[in-house]
This record gives structure tokens, sequence and C-alpha cells, in this order.
């Protein structure tokens, strides 16, 4: 394995010198952030914000960070005039964190826009932006020193994160073991520092710079690096607000709701740039009419093909009962990993859906025969609600679900995705489909893949679409005859003249 490795002083504590199996790369930020994104390294500690704009190449290792509250001291901007006075800003080639920290407190916070330039050397600069030893080094020489740490939080009230250990997504997902070790041997080592850090041949001075820095990697550092990368976006600095990935399989979404990674399909249960619980109200549960539905009827039968970590399933109870407490919900769902509810204990649920997952972990382990075929399935019932979570391969269920005398008001289709797991996405899977879902129900997936597209309207269902939510191209929804938002007639053309 090859570690890229910050050759500061406030990389101490991680201690490198006792990874002795392992070829370490020494450079600084900015060229560990390229080798990292070139895959010539295969882990490291980069900077905070080449993770932010390139999130999707990498994962995080989980708690583990360098970050500050209040004063880092080794990021400032140091000067011969009052900030007041600076319009050119010379900064370090070093740095991608502090840069775009920069940035953000002269274009954001304090609405001036000075010139950047790279410098080569110190020399007759009147404002330079350090970082690292050789801020530590040379702050003593000018007569105003800006600390961007102390700046940032006067302004946000939150620590900030400049560097964070990752591994490079293609490495990780074939050694995971290996990083899971190497992750909890850097923990080890940085806890042992400061147990020692008395006893540690090191200037006091440079202890109490080390023992001023936080290593770990809290709720409120991410937070502050959201909020970062919303300034970011804001600059134009990076395309797409980050989620926030970890090697523990952890995905913090865009609108704070945690997912999980499922490393098998090699895919995240829910979207990065939506958010799960935005996702699963504007993508299934808005589309397929549910609280309509559920005020009309006072009834409703919903199929959930991929329970997930239930979003989509809670999202719809506490949709349908907000809007009549007297519904009649039956859902049945279909999920094919047995230890789905062992995912869900390690998500944090969002405060407004807890009181439904707690029905979840209420369900228990039963049989259910449908068609000739006997299931599976974990159980609940009350007076409102009858949730069958069915554990079952998709095509199987449905299939058995259509030699039952069964019709459903909704269905949602949340399956990993075509690219990933195309089995789940075929015609006659759309046929089985349409036999057991009554004329005015609406399907809605979050795909709208051509195939997908293709294999609905040869099943017999007209398509619609859905308006984008957190990201590029809109969602679909289908139905036999149900009233949907039409497909722009430009697609539907390009469409007609694919299947001739
Ligand atoms: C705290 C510091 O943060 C460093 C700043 C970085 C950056 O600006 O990109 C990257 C890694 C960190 O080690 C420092 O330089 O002292």
């Amino acid at each position: 394995m090859k570690i890229g490795w910050i050759d500061y002083l406030n990389t101490l504590p991680f201690q490198i010198e006792r990874f002795r199996d392992f070829q370490i790369v020494k450079d600084v930020p900015s060229n560990l952030n390229k080798l990292l994104f070139e895959g010539k390294i295969d882990a490291g500690i980069i900077s905070a914000a080449e993770y932010l704009e390139h999130y999707y190449k990498y994962f995080i290792l989980p708690d583990l960070s360098i970050s500050s509250c209040k004063d880092v001291k080794s990021v400032i901007l140091a000067s011969h005039i009052p900030l007041e006075d600076i319009k050119k800003i010379y900064i370090t080639k070093e740095s991608k964190t502090s840069v775009n920290l920069l940035r953000v407190i002269f274009e954001i916070f304090l609405n001036k826009k000075p010139e950047y330039k790279p410098f080569e050397s110190l020399k007759n600069k009147l404002s330079v932006l350090l970082i690292g030893d050789k801020a530590l080094k040379h702050k003593s020489d000018y007569p105003y020193v800006y600390d961007l740490s102390k700046i940032w939080f006067d302004y946000t009230n939150l620590p900030f994160t400049f560097a964070l250990w990752c591994v490079n997504k293609e490495y990780f997902l074939n050694n995971r073991e290996r990083i899971y070790n190497f992750q909890s041997k850097l923990k080890e080592n940085v806890k042992e520092f400061f147990e020692k850090i008395d006893n540690y041949p090191l200037e006091t001075e440079k202890k109490e710079y080390l023992k001023n820095l936080s290593y770990d990697l809290t709720d409120k550092h991410i937070q502050s690096l959201r909020l970062f990368s919303q300034y970011l976006k804001q600059l134009n600095l990076i395309k797409k607000i980050p989620d926030f990935r970890f090697t523990d399989g952890k995905v913090i979404t865009v609108d704070n709701t945690i997912t999980l990674y499922n490393f098998d399909y090699n895919e995240a249960y829910h979207s990065s740039s939506a958010g799960a619980y935005t996702e699963s109200m504007h993508k299934f549960i808005i589309p397929c009419k549910i609280q309509e539905i559920c005020e009309k009827n006072g009834s409703t039968n919903i199929l959930d093909v991929g329970f997930g970590l239930g979003y989509n399933t809670s999202t719809a109870i506490k949709s349908c009962l907000e809007k009549n407490p007297n519904a009649k919900i039956q859902i049945i769902s279909i999920e094919k990993d047995k230890n789905f509810l062992e995912n869900i204990k390690r998500i944090e649920i969002p405060e407004n859906l807890k009181h439904v997952y707690e029905i979840f972990f209420k369900m228990v382990l039963d049989k259910l025969t449908i068609g000739n075929k006997t299931f599976d399935v974990y159980k609940y019932e009350d007076n409102n609600l009858k949730l069958s979570v069915v554990l079952a391969d998709g095509r199987e269920a449905i299939q058995a679900l259509t030699d039952e005398n069964i019709k459903f008001d909704a269905v949602f289709w949340d399956p990993f995705s075509p690219k990933v797991n195309p089995e789940m996405w075929e015609l006659e899977l759309f046929e089985n489909l349409r036999k057991i879902m009554k004329d005015e129900a609406i399907f809605a997936t979050y795909s709208s893949a051509k195939e997908v597209k293709k294999n609905l309207l040869e099943a017999g269902f007209k398509i619609g679409m859905v308006e984008p939510v957190g990201r590029k191209s809109y969602s679909l929804v289908a139905s036999i005859s149900g009233d949907i938002p039409p497909l722009p007639e430009k697609e539907m053309e390009k469409l007609r003249k694919h299947q001739v």
C-alpha cells in the first residue's frame, strides 16, 4: 500500500514511522491531492478541500482529521499591512484547503476581491498565505498575522477541518480489511501520542501547538465542512455539494440524513445529491400521490420494492397518517438483504421518522405464502397498518404476487441501479408488475435510464416525469391509465424513434 504523508509538524501524532510495511510518499498537501486523485497513491492525508471537490473518488477514514477550534496557528495570512488595505495576496503552492478558505473569507465574509498570486519566495511580498511549518517559522516576521481558522470560527461558530485521511475508492473496495487495520492503528497512535506527549522529546511550544489541534472528526466538523462546501459551491470552486462517505459504509447525505453504502453493489442506498429523506418524499411519496389516496379512499395498498433502510416505507406511513389519521395502510415491501434491520440500527434516524422506525423494530420474523411460494417475512400489524417485509429476490416475489388476487395503489421501485442490478429493470418483470397494479396506480422510480423507459413502455405503461430534486435528470413515473405528468414531447419522439 502506498500512503501519502504530509511532512509537517502537525502530522506527528499519527506516528507514521510505525508503518514499516507500507510505502510512504512524503509531499506537500497540494501534490498529495493530485497523487491520490490520479491513483498514484492508495491512501493519504490530504486537503479537506480535495475531498469536497472529488468526493466520489474517495472514502474518508472515520474519526480522523487535522482540525482546529478557533486558532490553528499554522494557517495564516501574514502581512506587512492591515487586512483592510490588502489588495494582493501571495499564496503558498502547498495548499488547497487554506487557499479556498482564504477566498471564502475575503469574497464571502468580507465581500472583497483581492488579487491572488502564487509565490516562489517570500522576498518583498506584502501579504502572504502560509501553511504548515513555514507558517510557524515565519509568522514572527510580520506585524499583522491573521489566523484563518479563528476568522472562520468568528463567522460560523464552528471548528475547521483542514485535512482528512482518505482512501482511493477502487483501492478500498479491493482492500477493505487492510484499510480497517490501518485506520484503527492511526487512531491508536494518536491516542497514545497525546497520552505520552509530556515525555515526548519536543519543545514545549510545539507540544502546545499540537495539543491545540484536534485529530478527530465529529458531527460538528462535518457540519462545518458542509457549510464550507456550500461557500465553495457559491464561489464556483466545486461543482456539486458533496456527501460524506466513510469506510464503515456510513454516508451523510446532503440533507444531513444518513444512508449506507452497499459494498456489494458499489452504490449508496440513496442519491448523494438529494439526501435520503428528501429523495423519498420527492421521488416516491409525492409522485405516487400517497396523501391524496389516503385522504380520498381512507386506505392504501403500497408495493415497495427494495425496502433498503426503510425511508420510503416510513415516509409513506408518516405522510399518509398525517393526512388521514384513520387511514388503513397495507404495505408489502420486498428486500433481498436478510440483515436489513442490522443496517438500520447503524444509521441515525431523522427525528420526524423516529416514531415510524419504532414500528420496524417491533416486526417479527414469520412465514408468508404468496401464490404457491412461501417466503420469510418480517411482519407488523395494528389498527392502521399492516406491514410485511418479504425477504426475497424481487423477481420471484413479484412473480408470486401475480398469482394472488391483489392490486396495488402505488409502487415504489427502488432497487439498486440498472447499471449494477440490471435484472430488476427487465421487461418481463414490468409485465408482471402491470398485472398487480390498479389501472390508476402510479409507479415511481428514481431512474430515468433509457432502457427503463423502453421496457416500461413495452410492458404497456404510459410514462411520465418528475422534476429533478438535487440532480440534473428527472425521475420517472408510470401508470396504466392514472394521471401522471407527461414526458416532454421531444423525449417521447426520441423514444418512439428508438423503438422502431
Ligand atoms: C493545519 C494545517 O492544515 C494543512 C492544510 C492543508 C491545505 O491547506 O490544503 C492541508 C493539510 C493540512 O495539514 C497546516 O497547514 O498547518
